[in-house]
């Protein structure tokens, strides 16, 4: 509150200063400029690190402004001074860039932005950069985002400089033509224009070359940040299972985070770049202004280019916007249908074999048609509505070149002002009108941007409240001395809240082999995943034998894109065993066919049947020998004999795991020791029972 105080007082300080500077002159809003952009930075330290870059940035623009007036004011004392004097409203424009950037800070969706951008610029990630001349420098992620930002800053704003100072060199040059004054021509040309013009290409191309340098490390930097905060500590299962902006986390890790790196830059340094070209040049449009009387009148308007420049701008945005408004559903519109057809396409592909079974080509033909008329009935109003807007933008573009001159001609033949100002006000026309299209224009921009923050902060928020179940859940997974698996007092819910089982004494014996029956969503799975410590809803306890290995089978395994040595040795190192060892597991689950086409890369989950998707689970459990293997319905693909000899060959090569089985199939039991029963009691819960004590002679 206190320093928001400070600030409001400071800027009005530079506002006063604004006010007086005409009348009082540049001795008196000079210092009293800097004071107020120094205030400024100095309440500015708690802001966010992004914008602070701005602020540092502005700072150090004001002070090269005011070398140049000091050394205007001295060459114009000692009278050898040529270059480019900046008008005293140049380094005031600073100081109320500075204060709109503190104020900026403030608004809650910059905060936002902020959070997401300082998350990089604060990185503390050891990194190397290539730096031309110099070589591989180290020095952390976050210092090179924030020096990267800092020169772009800066090029941006030399560039406003050079253009400002060009717009001198045409004024100068056409003065040197209209005067047949070759000396001073070629001069222009030559001394002036060709050394700005090669700082101007250096300048852009460093330009190019920075920005696309910062957006890569800093999407990777955010990319590395999202993929670990949703795989971390499992909070991608947790967040479906809450359900809340869970959807579509594909989109927002690649979509969302490269708009959000792009925009963000563009955004900030292009509002900036054109926010300083609008005031540079309305300085000059104005001063050229001076002594304009509107036309036909005796009447003087003080800064009239400034003022017919913004009509016109505002005119031109104006019936763009009402011509082009529709474009933006249109596009949205557009947008939505692609996407359509592109699932459409990805489904089919998925399920291609269903398909060519049922011979459903004709639907999906027919189906594939259909969307992709929608395709082009949309884009057909969008070429229509194109035609319309570009027939008046092509108008606007073309009068563009000659309105500056009507407005200038008559205050030219008169002999107001000489033909290379009239040549400056051309340029600073275009410019100023440009930068005026560009603000009111860019809404549509900042809607999409707004989205694309929308969508990264309920990610976020998705994450965050994915953990926070995670950090708060009372099923505690207990590592403990012993060699038993035993339940305590559990009891396990579903998300809602709605209790689903109790289990309380129940113990798993290092050894034996225990089957769990009951009917189909009794919680037999559930009990499973708060077992493997990834279901969060429920209390109780969980006692693990300390430092043992566990591993879960499901019916359906996970088999990752790649070679069939990824898929075999997942979630391991792929070099964590040998090529026999690795065959030998396929062969000895029952998979010798594949055994020597490891190295084969192809999507195996929908090449390889249910049945030997199951077998390469078992695979993995040969391989990883885990101390205790829980296997939920994880044979049920396969026949019975099959089946029988993936459990003999279990035993037999892992004869110190004890298996836990889910399984429907009466003829399970002959492979286990023990069975427990999921019972249903009255109040609807589900509850295991062991059935060896409860039914001795079974
Ligand atoms: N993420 C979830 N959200 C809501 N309910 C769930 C969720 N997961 C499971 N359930 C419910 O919990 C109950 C138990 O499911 P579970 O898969 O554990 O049963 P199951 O005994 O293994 O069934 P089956 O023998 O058919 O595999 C079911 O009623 C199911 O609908």
């Amino acid at each position: 509150m206190i320093k928001a105080s400070i600030a409001l007082a400071l800027i009005g300080l530079s506002v006063l200063a604004a006010s007086l500077s005409g009348a009082v002159g540049v001795p008196f809003y000079l210092p009293l400029s800097t004071l107020a952009l120094a205030g400024i930075l100095y309440v500015g330290r708690g802001i966010p690190k992004f914008l602070r870059i701005f602020l540092v940035m502005l700072a150090a623009t004001h002070l090269v402004l005011l070398g140049l007036i000091f050394g205007a004011v001295l060459g114009a004392i000692t009278g050898d001074y040529t270059g480019y004097v900046p008008p005293p409203s140049a380094a005031l424009g600073a100081t109320a860039f500075g204060a709109i950037i503190y104020g900026l800070s403030y608004v809650p969706v910059v905060r936002t932005i902020c959070r997401i951008t300082d998350r990089y610029l604060d990185s503390q990630a050891d990194s190397l950069i290539q730096i031309p001349f110099i070589g591989l420098v180290r020095a952390r992620e976050g210092t090179i985002g924030t020096w990267i930002i800092g020169i772009l800053i800066a090029l941006n704003l030399a560039q406003v400089a050079l253009n400002v100072r060009l717009s001198f060199f045409s004024r100068d040059m056409f003065n040197a033509l209209e005067a047949k004054d070759a000396a001073a021509f070629w001069y222009q040309l030559f001394v002036i224009f060709t050394p700005l013009a090669v700082v101007f290409v250096i300048a852009a191309l460093t330009e190019v070359l920075l920005q696309n340098v910062l957006t890569i490390r800093w999407r990777a930097f955010l990319n590395t940040y999202y993929v670990g905060e949703w795989l971390g500590d499992g909070a991608h299962y947790r967040m479906q299972l809450i359900g809340r902006g869970a959807d579509n986390p594909d989109q927002r890790i690649s979509e969302d985070l490269r708009k959000f790196v792009e925009s963000t830059y563009s955004l900030s340094v292009g509002l900036m770049n054109q926010a300083a070209t609008l005031v540079s040049f309305v300085a000059i449009l104005w001063t050229i202004s001076a002594g304009f009387t509107f036309p036909g009148t005796d009447v003087e308007v003080p800064g009239l280019l400034v003022w017919v420049c913004a009509g016109y701008a505002i005119l031109g945005t104006w019936i763009t916007h009402l011509i082009g408004r529709p474009l933006i559903g249109l596009n949205f519109e557009q947008e939505r249908v692609e996407a359509n057809y592109r699932f459409s396409l990805a489904r089919l592909r998925e399920y291609t074999e269903q398909v060519a079974l049922l011979s459903g080509e004709p639907a999906e033909r027919e189906g594939l048609a259909r969307r992709f008329r929608q395709i082009v009935d949309n884009y057909m109003q969008i070429v229509v509505r194109l035609i319309k807007l570009n027939t008046f933008t092509s108008a606007y573009f073309q009068a563009n070149v000659v309105v500056p001159y009507i407005l200038t001609a008559p205050y030219y033949f008169v002999g107001k002002i000489s033909l290379g100002q009239m040549q400056q006000v051309v340029g600073a026309f275009s410019r100023v009108e440009s930068a005026l299209t560009y603000f009111i224009t860019i809404y549509t921009t900042l809607a999409d941007y707004k989205a694309v923050l929308d969508r990264l902060t309920t990610f976020e928020g998705a994450i965050a409240s994915a953990q926070r179940v995670g950090g708060e859940s009372k099923l505690a997974i207990t590592q403990a001395a012993g060699r038993e698996l035993r339940l305590n007092n559990l009891d396990v819910r579903l998300p809602d809240g709605s209790a689903l089982l109790r289990a309380d004494g129940l113990a798993f014996r290092p050894g034996e082999r225990t089957l769990m029956t009951g009917p189909s969503g009794s919680g037999k799975s559930t009990l499973f995943r708060a077992i493997a410590g990834i279901w969060p809803f429920g209390e109780g306890e969980v006692l693990v034998p300390e430092g043992q290995t566990m591993m879960l089978l499901p019916q359906r395994p996970y088999i990752p894109i790649g070679t069939l040595r990824d898929a075999v040795t997942y979630p391991g190192k792929i070099d964590a065993y040998t090529h026999p060892e690795m065959a030998e597991a396929l062969r000895s689950a029952k998979l010798p066919q594949f055994a020597d086409r490891l190295d084969e890369e192809r999507n195996w989950g929908q090449t390889l049947s249910l049945g030997e998707q199951q077998r390469l689970a078992v695979a993995r459990a040969l391989l990883t020998k885990p101390d205790w293997l829980f296997l939920d319905e994880a044979t049920a693909a396969l026949d019975e004999p099959t089946e029988a000899e993936v459990y003999r060959i279990i035993k037999e090569k892992l004869p110190d795991t004890t298996v836990v089985s889910i399984g429907h199939r009466s003829t399970l039991a002959a492979y286990h020791d023990r069975r427990i029963d999921m019972k249903k009691t009255e109040g609807g819960l589900s509850t295991p029972v062991d059935m060896r004590q409860a039914e001795p002679a079974e």
